[in-house]
C-alpha cells in the first residue's frame, strides 16, 4: 500500500483544562491562546464543554463552510440585549439581505465621501498635538478614541454629547459571550448606563436625512429589509464599530513605539501604510474569538468535532500561527501577508465594516508618517480586560514633529 492510500487518522480533540476567561488568562491572551494552538488545531475546552479552533487553515476551513459550521448559535449564547440579533446571529438566507443592506450603505458612493472628511480630520488632528512642538500623549485616548469618535459618529450623523457611551456599549457587548463572573457583570452594568443612548439614537425619527441610518429606513420602506432589522443593522454598526477601531489604532500606534525601525521604514516607504496597518491588526487582533455551533458531525484538522458542538474560533491565537507567518511575534511593515490574517473573520461573516475601519485607520497613519519623525515609548502600555475584545487603553508615546522640507 502506499501512503496516498492511508486514511487520514481521526482523533477526539484534546481535552485541555484551559480556561480562557479566568482573569489571569485576560492579562496575557496571546500566550494562553498561543499554548492552545499548539496543542492542537481543535481542542475541547472540559470547563465548559465547548470546542476551541485554535489554528489559521482550520479556522479559515470552518469558516467557508458556513452550513456546518452556522453562526446562530454559539457558546455562552442567551439572548441579550447587548446583542443585536441580526448578521452575526444569521445564516443565509436571512444573513444574505441584512449583509447586502449594510453593503449597500457603505458603498464606493459613500465611502469616497467618508474619505475626504476623515483625511481632513485626521490631518487636522495631528496638526493640533504637534503646534507646540513634540507632544507627550496617551495614544489611545488622546489620539485614537478622538479621532475615532469624531469622525465616524459626524457621519451616522450622531450628536456630540453621549458618543464616549459607544465605548461602554461595545466593551459590554464583547463581554456578552463568556461566562458570568465579575468582571462581565461589571461591564454589562457599565454598558447599561449607553443602552438608552442607543435606542434613542438608532430610533428612526432621529436619523439625518440621507444619512446612514436614514438610507437603512429608507430600505425597509422599499421592503428589502424590516423596519425592526434596520434598527439591529443600526445597533451593530454601534456595537461593532467603535472599541474595534479605537482599540486597534492604539495597539498598531504601540506597535510602532515597540519597534522604531518599523516607523523609519515606514516614513522612507509611506506605500506600505496600508500592509501597515494589516500588520498591525494581525498581531493584535480586536476581536479574539467568533462563535459559530456544529451543525452535523464533522472532521477538522483530522479532529473529529460531534454534531451540536458549540465553537470559539481562536482568531487572536490564529494571527501568530508559526504555521502562517515567520517570526509571528514580530512586526514588519513590509511582512507579505499573502493570505493577510483573520482579524476581519473569514467567509460570509467578514467584518461588514472592515472599508470604514480600513479607510479610518490608513488615513490616519498616512497623516502621520507625513507628519511624524519619531514615536517613542514614555511609559508602560496597558492591555484592555475584555473576553472578546483585545486592545490598548493606555499608551503613553512622545511624538516627535517631522521638520517640514
Ligand atoms: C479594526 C476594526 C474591526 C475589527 C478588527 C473587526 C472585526 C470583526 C470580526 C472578526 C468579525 C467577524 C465575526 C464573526 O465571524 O464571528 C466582524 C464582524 C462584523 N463587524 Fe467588524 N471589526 C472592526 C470594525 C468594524 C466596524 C467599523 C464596523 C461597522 C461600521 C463593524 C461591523 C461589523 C459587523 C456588523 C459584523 C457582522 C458581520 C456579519 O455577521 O456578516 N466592524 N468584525
Amino acid at each position: 500500500m502506499t501512503e496516498t492510500n492511508i486514511l487520514p487518522e481521526v482523533i477526539e480533540a484534546p481535552v485541555s483544562g484551559y480556561d480562557a476567561f479566568s482573569l489571569e488568562t485576560l492579562h496575557d491572551v496571546h500566550t494562553f491562546d498561543g499554548e492552545q494552538r499548539e496543542i492542537a488545531p481543535v481542542v475541547y475546552m472540559e470547563k465548559y464543554g465547548y470546542y476551541a479552533i485554535t489554528r489559521y487553515a482550520e479556522i479559515q476551513k470552518a469558516l467557508r463552510d458556513w452550513r456546518t459550521f452556522s453562526s446562530t448559535d454559539r457558546p455562552f449564547y442567551a439572548p441579550s440585549a447587548f446583542r443585536p440579533r441580526t448578521l452575526i446571529l444569521e445564516d443565509p438566507p436571512e444573513h444574505t439581505a441584512s449583509k447586502s443592506a449594510v453593503f449597500k450603505v457603505f458603498d464606493a458612493g459613500n465611502l469616497a465621501k467618508m474619505s475626504a472628511y476623515f483625511k481632513a480630520e485626521a490631518e487636522r488632528l495631528i496638526d493640533d498635538l504637534l503646534t507646540d512642538g513634540p507632544a507627550e500623549i496617551n495614544a489611545y485616548n488622546d489620539l485614537s478614541v478622538k479621532y475615532v469618535l469624531k469622525v465616524f459618529p459626524d457621519v451616522l450623523g450622531l450628536p456630540e454629547e453621549g458618543r464616549e457611551l459607544l465605548l461602554k456599549f461595545g466593551d459590554a457587548v464583547f463581554n456578552v459571550f463568556g461566562p458570568p463572573s465579575e468582571l462581565q457583570a461589571a461591564k454589562l452594568a457599565s454598558g447599561t448606563e449607553a443602552m438608552e443612548w442607543v435606542e434613542s439614537n438608532t430610533a428612526r425619527n432621529v436619523q439625518s436625512e440621507g444619512g446612514i441610518g436614514w438610507q437603512l429606513y429608507a430600505m425597509a420602506d422599499e421592503g428589502k429589509i424590516s423596519e425592526h432589522t434596520a434598527q439591529q443593522i443600526l445597533k451593530s454598526i454601534f456595537a461593532a464599530g467603535f472599541d474595534t477601531t479605537t482599540a486597534s489604532i492604539a495597539s498598531m500606534i504601540r506597535a510602532f513605539a515597540d519597534n522604531p525601525g518599523e516607523w523609519q521604514k515606514l516614513r522612507e516607504n509611506p506605500d506600505l501604510v496600508d500592509n501597515a496597518w494589516e500588520e498591525a491588526i494581525r498581531l493584535y487582533p480586536a476581536s479574539r474569538y467568533g462563535g459559530r455551533w456544529a451543525t452535523k458531525e464533522t472532521v477538522l484538522g483530522g479532529v473529529r468535532i460531534p454534531e451540536g458542538a458549540k465553537i470559539l474560533t481562536m482568531w487572536l491565537g490564529a494571527g501568530r500561527d508559526p504555521r502562517q507567518y515567520d517570526a509571528p511575534d514580530e512586526f514588519r511593515v513590509d511582512r507579505d501577508l499573502k493570505n493577510a490574517h483573520l482579524s476581519f473573520g473569514f467567509g460570509i461573516h467578514t467584518c461588514a465594516g472592515n472599508q470604514v475601519a480600513r479607510l479610518e485607520a490608513r488615513t490616519l497613519l498616512r497623516a502621520m508618517v507625513e507628519r511624524i519623525e519619531k514615536i517613542e515609548l514614555i511609559g508602560e502600555p496597558r492591555k484592555t480586560v475584555n473576553y472578546q475584545a483585545f486592545g490598548h487603553d493606555y499608551v503613553p508615546v512622545r511624538l516627535t514633529p517631522a521638520v517640514s522640507a
